[in-house]
């Protein structure tokens, strides 16, 4: 589903993604974990077609990411930081128009909404412009507008960010409860916990070298540590940034 071979990103002299490969299958959550500054938003970006890689390919379904962006562009959903709502829009109309762009019927785009209404508990969100929305229902939203097309990729940057405890429950329970054969969330955070709980497998990430990709208890079991905040400070000790 995904295959991403030897990527790097260069600013300048700056090395921000030095060389990254990984695959990730239908059917998981794969987590990408990191510090500020390890290079996930960059990665993602370039998975997005957001940025261009320096060097290094990729493929999403089977679409490569420099050849045919638009065919990636189709199948994937995006939540990144930087996505504002057009503030006299309400919720409703944001997934209209964006159902409108993906080519969704007026039928399916209503079942669409209903789906997710009860999925995101987006509420009264749909029916208030977005520039009276808090921070949660804004994130809802975005979210709801990236996997209207029920998108068989979706990638999540930090999505859960700035999320008060009742909006991140209902986004972990939304990640969890859309794993589904043939589909893959690319769920990006550098909280821990949340990746313990929502990924089945992560690639951890730092000064854009991938220090680990596995498994959740495989990554806890080479590491003999507790919980996947301890792994990882065990792993970054190791000075193994250039394992895999
Ligand atoms: N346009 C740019 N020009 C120069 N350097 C950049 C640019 N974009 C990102 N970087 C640098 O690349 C590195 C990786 O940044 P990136 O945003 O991918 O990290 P991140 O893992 O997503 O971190 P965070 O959790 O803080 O978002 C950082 O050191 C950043 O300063």
């Amino acid at each position: 589903m995904l295959d991403i071979q030897n990527i790097t990103k260069t600013y300048g002299r700056f090395t921000a993604l030095g060389g990254v490969s990984l695959q990730a299958q239908g059917g998981e959550v794969f987590g990408l974990l990191g510090p500020n500054g390890a290079g996930k938003t960059t990665l993602l970006r370039i998975l997005a077609t957001l940025l261009s890689p320096t060097s290094g390919t990729a493929t999403v379904a089977g679409h490569d990411l420099t050849r045919d962006p638009e065919a990636v562009r189709r199948i994937i959903g995006v939540v990144n930081g930087g996505m504002g709502l057009p503030a006299r829009l309400t919720g409703r109309e944001v997934l209209r128009s964006f159902a409108g762009l993906y080519g969704l019927s007026r039928e399916h785009t209503e079942a669409r909404i209903a789906e997710l209404d009860d999925r995101l508990e987006l509420g009264r969100t749909l029916d208030t412009p977005a520039g009276e929305y808090s921070t949660g229902m804004k994130q809802k939203v975005v979210i709801a507008r990236a996997v209207i097309h029920d998108p068989a990729v979706l990638i999540l940057d930090e999505a859960a960010s700035g999320l008060d405890i009742f909006a991140r429950r209902t986004l972990l329970d939304f990640v969890t409860a859309t794993r589904a054969p043939g589909r893959l969330t690319v769920y990006s955070t550098h909280v821990m916990s949340e990746a313990e709980e929502v990924c089945d497998r992560v690639a951890i990430l730092h000064q854009g070298q991938l220090v680990r990709v596995g498994s959740i208890p495989a990554i806890l079991q080479e590491t003999g540590e507790s919980n996947l905040e301890r792994a990882f400070f065990a792993l970054l000790r190791g000075g193994d940034a250039h394992a895999v």
